[in-house]
């Protein structure tokens, strides 16, 4: 554990780190975060001793660390400093071995069997055992990066002070090295606070974080209390916007570059094409995407869309492995296509332009029904669905929030429902009103231009021509359907 209480310090008669007070519990991890000279080092530094603290102190074990002498304080806390001075001379396995040096007591110490399996363990963890004999100016920058983790993990302290200890590291070496580092504190109890650059990674891995700014604590707590986007664009200066993790319960973000004029990017009603195979839109500049497609479904930006016809006897065992077989096939980009798939002939789909105060939008539909439900009744099925999809594509010329592409999914889902309940079409089972067919997909898709719409409900300009465009668009869809050779 390491208790620091309104530590202040710095360089001679700069002082740099103000009042910083803060609590890490043995096995936890703290990041520190902050940007470029906001004293991230500095706090290191006045920490381990290595600059004098003008006021505070800082406890390691319930002891105060300036009365430790400076051998006993390095076999308890181990630091990697930003910048490491180095003897190039030295092999990597010399270099690792210098974590060792505040075990060596006494003049004629010698190396112990605990001295080898030390490095040996702080080789394998970091990964540099294979260049054991390879003199340290041989390494690229990456690789002695691990050389200097290993000499801190080799030094076998109960706390560890890493400052950067991802530099010069690809995103491999990045994940090997925190994932030992967080190994180490689950298993071994170490107590870690590095400094990260890299606020997704210092979510990601660290228990809590410590923000930084001008040498004082912005902000101390759990990832999700540190990092919110209003206080990270103030304490950074840069517009930042956050995002989820896609599997972990972690705070993500990325920044918001200030670009020029935003290029011209409208839907035209040129930009569709039907063929027997499928009804497409291609667009030179990508859409903000959100839907429920068998292709890339999810949030994403794609400029490729296909609602494909296949045969009513269409009955493949894993159909994304088809679907992209289908697109390698054709010549499709994979990551920038999204994949509807239809049993109703191209010739049917109904593609409408609506007019919008915003923008255009474009309503394109396939309806077959063939398979409707009512929803509040599946439950007294036991069949698999069988072949009949409505497909919607709402695209629109205009700028949605995030908000409002969830709420134009439940608008256009609504308007759809009041499709056939207008055209009167029943679930056979039950005889009543059915709400959709049990695979009906949606996409909704923007060109992300002009001022952001907030909301898409029933009654925002965005709603009312989603209501309207995809009640008029399925119902004729549906018209078409029933009335197919
Ligand atoms: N040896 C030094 N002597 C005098 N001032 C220094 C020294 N090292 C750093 N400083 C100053 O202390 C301030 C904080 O520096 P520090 O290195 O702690 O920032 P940091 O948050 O780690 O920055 P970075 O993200 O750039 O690594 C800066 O204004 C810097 O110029």
């Amino acid at each position: 554990m390491i208790i620091v209480n309104n530590l202040s310090g710095g360089y001679e008669d700069k002082p740099i780190v103000k009042d910083v007070s803060f609590t890490v519990a043995k096995g936890k991890i703290l990041g520190i975060l902050g940007p470029n000279g906001s004293g991230k080092s500095t706090l290191l530094k006045v920490m381990s001793s290595i600059l004098p603290a003008t006021a505070g102190e800082v406890y390691i074990d319930g002891q105060e660390i300036s009365t430790y002498n400076a051998r006993v304080l390095a076999q308890k806390m181990a630091v990697l400093p930003q910048l490491h001075v180095n003897a190039f001379s030295n092999t990597v396995r010399e270099a690792v071995a210098l974590g060792r040096y505040p075990h060596q007591t006494g003049f004629f110490s010698s190396w112990s069997e605990q001295d080898e399996q030390a490095v040996q363990y702080a080789m394998e963890q970091t990964g540099v055992q294979r260049y054991e004999h390879t003199p340290m100016e041989f390494l690229s920058g990456g690789e002695q990066q691990r050389v200097f983790v290993a000499q801190a993990l080799a030094q076998t302290a109960q706390i560890l002070l890493l400052d950067e200890p991802t530099n010069h590291l690809d995103i491999a070496h990045q994940r090997q090295i925190l994932d030992m580092v967080r190994k180490e504190a689950l298993e071994c109890g170490l107590t870690v606070v590095m400094v990260l650059h890299d606020i997704n990674l210092a979510a990601l891995y660290c228990d809590e974080l410590l923000l930084m700014e001008q040498g004082q604590v912005r902000a101390f707590g759990a990832p999700h209390e540190v990092i919110v986007a209003t206080q990270i664009e103030e304490v950074y200066q840069a517009r930042v916007a956050t995002y989820a993790h896609p599997e972990m319960p972690k705070p993500q973000m990325t920044m918001m570059p200030d670009l020029n004029a935003p290029q011209r990017a409208v839907v035209m009603m040129n930009h569709f094409n039907i063929t027997e195979q499928y009804v497409q839109l291609q667009t030179k500049f990508p859409l903000k995407t959100v839907s429920s497609a068998v292709h890339n479904a999810g949030i994403g930006w794609y400029n490729c869309f296909l609602n494909r016809s296949v045969p009513l006897d269409y009955a493949i065992a894993d159909v994304k492995m088809e679907v992209t077989a289908f697109l390698q096939r054709a010549r499709f980009p994979l990551t920038s296509t999204v994949v509807m798939l239809t049993a109703v002939p191209t010739s049917l789909a109904v593609i409408k332009e609506f007019e919008a105060p915003f923008g255009n939008i474009f309503v394109a539909v396939t309806a077959g029904i063939g398979n409707a439900v009512d929803v509040s009744r599946t439950y007294e099925r036991q069949d698999e669905p069988y072949i009949g999809t409505i497909n919607i594509w709402v695209i629109i010329n205009g700028c949605l929030s995030e908000e409002a592409f969830f709420q134009a999914m439940m608008t256009a889902t609504e308007a759809k429902t009041k499709a056939l309940q207008s055209e009167n079409i029943r679930d056979e089972r039950t005889g009543t009103i059915a709400t959709s067919t049990a695979t009906d997909s949606l996409l909704i898709a923007a060109t992300q231009k002009g001022p952001e719409m907030l909301y898409g409900g029933p009654i925002t300009d965005v709603g009312k021509v989603i209501g309207k465009g995809v009640f008029e668009a399925t119902v004729e869809a549906i018209q078409r359907y029933k009335t197919r050779e």
